[in-house]
């Protein structure tokens, strides 16, 4: 499966695309289209069900002469091909669209999530007909599975045989890899403007045909979608076709998280303080496919429970500028984040902090340098190179240490990355109790010797550590010390510092940790009132409004985060806690005046 994820260039978090030749004037449908929304479709308000709704919803305008002014359009350049610029400025939080996928089905790698009705399971009800794993006999007998049992149901055999002889995934994973495409090979027939929208995603077929992935597709995915559909499209259903549709998957797919049940609110631990969770649907959109990637991004994507997608404005967006999400992880290293986008998504990344060496001084991708041991060995490239675009094509990084140039090479940082990533992933898994909160601090005096305090391997290592204060049995918020709530609120202030260059503005990340550090605050300044509780609150007080001020501000990024998601539960738990301290600052300042 790791064969698989790495082929296809999937990601933790958001799965895009490379430069595609086609542009703006070769397809006016899009502009088109953000013109001529019904907000009916847009709502999914006439047609029901996973993949009948309706698409897209550019957060458009009523202009004064009464026409719809659109917010964003389609540009394109020779680097980015096409990509979207605001036709108007945004704010921060602002809507720039909403779109529902073309279609979803759950990753090759969820073993608990339902394939009829997406929801997640404790043990399968296996379909006694086709295999697939679902969560009950009533997903079973639900027109959504019937509508596709049919067509699995004649592969089955194959698969168990090819698995018997050793020559395939276990039947979850491969079923699984094949539903996203059957259900998009489906639209064919039964949706063909969504068909045609697929077609037009960037695939860049010509160049995984000289990638594993090409062999891969043509031993695992055309011969089992070739059996099912050959009596209904036996016309153009070939191979050529199904890498075309395998590429705009790959390049185009977003991941989708499913509902988890609110632990917060509940006895029941989480039992990782990280969400890697591997329980997630794959979509295809088509409007969110057109942005361009930049690792420093000015718009976020949230993709809610209905699988519905919003495009928010993370920072203010001037009227003509272009509009970049992130397709990596922000908290990877820059070796980390060229890796995937060379190898799933075709380009390599130009961006301002990919061409800065210090990543804005935060030291995210710094080595300690071996031979001098007080420099620090970062990504560098030639500029000559950068200067010219077709120069830099499969050009590796450069890394250079900055004390004494001694130079290493992208595969030795690449081996060192490895190992490290590898002790804090299996960190993350480990059961969450106290000795875990141990095990991530020791990590904090051991790794620094290899890397930098601040390098994107610690700022994950951070988050771990921040929601096991407060969430661990014996490190309870009250039977936190002094300390341990100093070093809670200190691991914040550090994260949101890097966050600040890393991922400026309402980052969802920024939202959670603002959130997890007015609560240290908040008892630090209870704790050192009550310790001199002669005193005038007027600290208490000024030490309240700081807290105040970063919970606030947690709202303010977090409450239009999709229903359902973590993030909108937190929402709505700061906004309670907000009016509680609120409510607290208020009789304080009674009492000042009383006093
Ligand atoms: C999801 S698509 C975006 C739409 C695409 N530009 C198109 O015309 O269909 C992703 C592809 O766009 C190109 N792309 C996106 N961001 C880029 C960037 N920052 N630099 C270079 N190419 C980029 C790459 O070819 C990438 O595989």
């Amino acid at each position: 499966m790791v064969e698989f994820m790495e082929m296809t260039g999937e990601s933790r978090m958001i799965d895009l695309p490379p430069v595609s030749s086609s542009s703006v004037d070769s397809n006016p449908g899009y502009l088109l289209l953000i013109y001529t929304l019904d907000i009916g479709d847009i709502c999914g308000s006439r047609t029901q069900g996973r993949e009948n709704r309706g698409m897209t919803q550019p957060n458009n305008r009523k202009s004064s002469s009464g026409g719809s002014k659109p917010a964003i359009h389609l540009d394109s350049s020779p680097e980015l091909g096409r990509y979207f610029v605001a036709s108007r400025a945004f704010k921060p939080g602002d809507i720039v669209m909403k779109e529902f996928p073309l279609a979803s089905a759950p990753g090759p790698l969820s073993e608990h999530v339902c394939f009829a009705c997406h929801r997640l399971f404790a043990r399968a009800h296996i379909c006694s007909d086709c295999r697939s794993p679902l969560c009950s006999r009533n997903c079973q007998v639900s027109p959504e599975h019937q509508r596709e049992c049919r067509y699995l149901t004649k592969i089955i055999a194959e698969i168990e045989n090819r698995q018997r002889n050793g020559k395939i995934q276990r039947v979850p994973v491969q079923l699984g890899m094949l539903m996203l495409p059957l259900r998009l090979l489906m639209l064919r027939r039964e949706q063909p403007d969504k068909w045609n929208q697929l077609m037009d995603l960037e695939s860049h077929t010509t160049a995984r045909q000289a990638t594993s992935i090409w062999g891969f597709n043509q031993r695992n995915i055309t011969p089992f979608l070739e059996t099912m559909l050959i009596d209904e499209m036996p016309d153009i259903i070939n191979d050529d076709l199904v890498q075309q549709m395998c590429g705009a998957v790959d390049v185009n797919s977003f991941e989708i998280r499913i509902e988890t049940p609110d632990r917060r609110h509940t006895n029941d631990l989480p039992q990782q303080p990280m969400p890697n969770s591997q329980e997630v649907l794959r979509g295809t959109f088509y409007m969110a496919s057109l942005m361009a990637h930049s690792c420093v991004v000015n718009a976020q994507i949230s993709i809610g429970n209905d699988s519905q997608m919003t495009v928010k404005a993370t920072v203010p967006i001037r009227e003509g500028e272009g509009i970049f999400v992130s397709y990596t992880d922000p908290l990877q290293t820059t070796l980390q984040r060229r890796t995937f986008l060379e190898k799933g998504k075709h380009f390599i990344c130009r961006c301002r902090r990919c061409q800065d060496p210090t990543e804005f001084g935060t030291f995210a991708s710094a080595v300690r340098c071996r031979s001098c041991t007080s420099g620090w060995v970062l990504p560098n490239d030639d500029p000559a190179s950068i200067a010219s675009a077709a120069a830099v094509e499969g050009v590796a990084l450069r890394w250079k240490c900055s004390e004494c140039s001694s130079e290493l090479k992208s595969e030795e940082i690449g081996r060192t990355e490895e190992v490290i990533q590898n002790i804090v992933k299996n960190i993350q898994r480990l059961p969450v109790d106290r000795h875990l909160i141990d095990r991530c601090e020791e990590l904090f005096v051991t790794l620094p010797k290899k890397i930098h305090v601040n390098h994107a391997f610690l700022l994950q290592l951070r988050i771990s550590l921040i929601h096991l204060y407060g969430n661990v049995p014996g490190f309870l918020i009250p039977e936190l010390s002094v300390g341990l709530l100093q070093r809670k609120a200190q691991l914040c202030a550090e994260l949101l510092e890097a966050l600040r260059h890393l991922c400026p503005g309402y980052s969802r990340l920024r939202g959670m940790i603002l959130y997890e550090l007015h609560v240290p605050l908040v008892c630090l300044a209870n704790k050192k009132y009550e310790k001199g509780r002669s005193k005038q609150p007027d600290q208490l007080i000024t030490e309240l409004k700081e807290a105040e001020i970063y919970l606030k501000e947690a709202v303010q990024i977090l409450i239009h985060e999709p229903t359902s998601t973590p993030e909108s539960r937190i929402a709505r738990a700061a906004m309670a806690d907000l009016k509680q301290l609120r409510e607290y600052i208020r009789d304080m300042e009674k009492l000042k005046h009383l006093a």
